[in-house]
């Protein structure tokens, strides 16, 4: 039988590519404005990079084959809701906040899911010009050389990911720098993050890390990196240890549940409304 999404693989790998070199050809200006928050940035490069992204892929797909979640359309009122049908899901810049600081890591992340399961994922990290990519059954990979993640069974030895977000409200604050301070003291090896979800996800893929959790991210922050994380024999939960769902806000990847599970005992959840919740009047 004819593989039916080889072609939108191949040709979301081309468009990420292609959105990552107009990034780091770099704009003579940075235009920075400001989203949910002053910490939430958002740049003229990522609206520019995200309608690219979008009309290359309607030109080649057809106007109305495919539906689109785009983290820029989303912002300007698009509806956020994953339905059967096929989807991109989409992150023009991922890492805003490194992309306008110079911050060494920014990626494009293109997502495609079918009833409501991530097909395959690209996450193109452009300023290390690496190219992660999965498909369902068929493994993770960056730059075409097969990623495993790390076989490691002690937290004590491990390396964790996570970020703190835009929502600086002290409360959300402390429960994040709480579980920072109780995952430290575990201990383990170390704390990381780079500052964009997707480009932590491939670090867990690769087994640079063990795990990257965080609350408050998004679908689009995420969605490459799931399929990516699992491919590359890695896992994905609930911060509450539950069944992981992609428009939740919440997740937990890992290389192993034992690990996983290990840091889901030490996260102070706090709430955060769901990406497909309906718009507030
Ligand atoms: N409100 C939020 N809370 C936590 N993370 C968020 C967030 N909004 C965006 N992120 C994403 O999480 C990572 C850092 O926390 C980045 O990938 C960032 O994506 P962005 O750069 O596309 O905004
Ligand atoms: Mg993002």
């Amino acid at each position: 039988m004819e593989d039916p999404w080889q072609k939108a693989y191949d040709f979301a790998v081309a468009v990420a590519r292609k959105a990552g070199e107009i990034r780091k050809a770099g704009e003579s200006e940075i235009r920075v404005m400001t989203k949910s928050s002053t910490v939430d940035l958002v740049t003229k490069t990522d609206e520019r990079v995200e309608k690219i992204i979008i009309s290359s892929l309607k030109e080649e797909f057809g106007e109305d084959a495919h539906c689109f979640i785009g983290e820029e359309s989303v912002a300007k009122g698009e509806p956020c809701v994953l339905s059967d049908k096929p989807t991109w899901i989409i992150d023009p810049v991922d890492g805003t906040t490194n992309f306008v600081h110079g911050f060494p890591f920014v990626a494009v992340s293109i997502a495609f899911a079918v009833n409501k399961e991530v097909e395959f994922g690209v996450v193109y990290s452009c300023l290390e010009d690496k190219m992660y990519k999965a498909r369902k059954g068929k493994g993770a990979f960056c730059d075409d050389e097969p990623i495993q993640v790390s076989d490691m069974k002690d937290i004590n030895k491990s390396i964790i990911i996570s970020e703190h977000g835009t929502d600086r409200s002290p409360e959300k604050v402390t429960k994040i720098f709480s579980t920072m301070q109780k995952i430290l003291c575990i201990p383990v090896h170390g704390l990381r993050g780079s500052g964009t979800a997707a480009t932590n996800m491939c670090l867990v893929a690769t087994g640079a890390v063990e795990a990257f959790f965080e609350i408050g991210i998004h679908c689009w922050d995420i969605a490459a990196g799931v399929i990516i994380v699992k491919e590359a024999g890695g896992i994905l939960l609930d911060v509450d240890g539950g069944p992981f769902d992609l428009m939740s806000r919440r997740m937990v990847s890992a290389n192993n549940e034992l690990i996983a599970k290990r840091i889901i005992k030490e996260i102070e959840i706090f709430p955060v409304g769901r990406d497909d919740a309906p718009a507030e009047k």
